[in-house]
């Protein structure tokens, strides 16, 4: 996709909250007010922070990706879907591994609060597929699934679509391979973003912001280039330039 806005560019970006307290959390979501970037909310900060985190994020005028990943069995996972649903979170996420039972069990969680009238909206759903830390080494030889990492991601989004959710996390690499197989409707959310020369840390499968939009994603996942910049305003802003050119 090309000639994005700088407003649209913003409301693909999801930030990766990644902070071990409140406060140190705030103290990011304050300089990136306004920008129109959603705020991703994961186990490190949710942890330590709990509910009141998300509320507070959403007071801001933030959407809010809540990342906790549930894999559980079915009737575990549709009451934290429905207690999630609750929260007034915009998109959460389930393990595509947990199968379709447990994927689909969190739809009716969703539904179940929506009915009840504990929640205004339903939250998308998504499934999380081959994390992006990992490589074809890990994928056979430690875990223990042949085939190459594309063929799996796009195993686990063909069985997240049959459960009914909206879309899968994966590597940017892989996007066209999930919209050949589920359709362009089906989202993307894809973290392994790294602008040119900022170190890939424990991400294995990268790409750049610009080359992440020209790959045709919905939304990028960026934590620690925006996070652990001395100025996460700019940080963002250098991005979002790359994004629009
Ligand atoms: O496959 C996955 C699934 C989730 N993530 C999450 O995205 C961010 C990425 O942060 P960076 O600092 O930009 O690496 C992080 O919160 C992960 O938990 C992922 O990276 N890969």
């Amino acid at each position: 996709m090309a000639n994005l806005t700088r407003e649209q560019a913003a409301g693909k970006i999801m930030v990766a909250l990644d902070k071990p307290d409140e406060s140190a959390a705030l103290a990011v979501a304050d300089q990136l007010q306004g920008s129109g970037c959603w705020m991703k909310v994961g186990m490190e900060l949710f942890y330590a922070a709990g509910p009141s985190i998300v509320r507070e994020l959403k007071g801001k005028g933030f959407r809010i990706f809540l990342d906790l990943k549930m894999h559980d069995i079915p009737n575990t996972v549709r009451g934290g879907a429905r207690s999630i649903t609750r929260l007034g979170v915009d998109l959460f996420n389930v393990h595509g591994a947990g199968g379709i039972a447990m994927m689909s069990a969190a739809i009716e969680g969703v539904s179940e609060a929506v009915a009840a009238g504990d929640a205004e909206r339903a939250p998308l759903v998504i499934a999380v597929t081959q994390l992006t830390s990992t490589n074809q080494a890990v994928l056979n030889n430690e875990i223990g699934i042949a085939g190459t990492v594309e063929d799996a991601v796009v195993h686990y989004a063909k069985l997240a679509q049959q459960a009914g959710l909206q879309g899968v996390v994966a590597s940017p690499l892989e996007v066209a391979a999930i919209k050949a197989a589920c359709g362009v409707g089906f989202a993307t959310v894809t973290p392994g973003i790294r602008p040119r020369g900022v170190d890939a840390g424990d991400q294995f499968r990268i790409t750049t912001p610009g080359d992440a939009v020209k790959g045709g994603t919905d939304y990028l996942v960026i934590g620690r280039p925006i996070t652990g910049a001395n100025n996460p305003a700019a940080a963002l802003d250098t991005i979002l330039k790359e994004m629009t050119e």
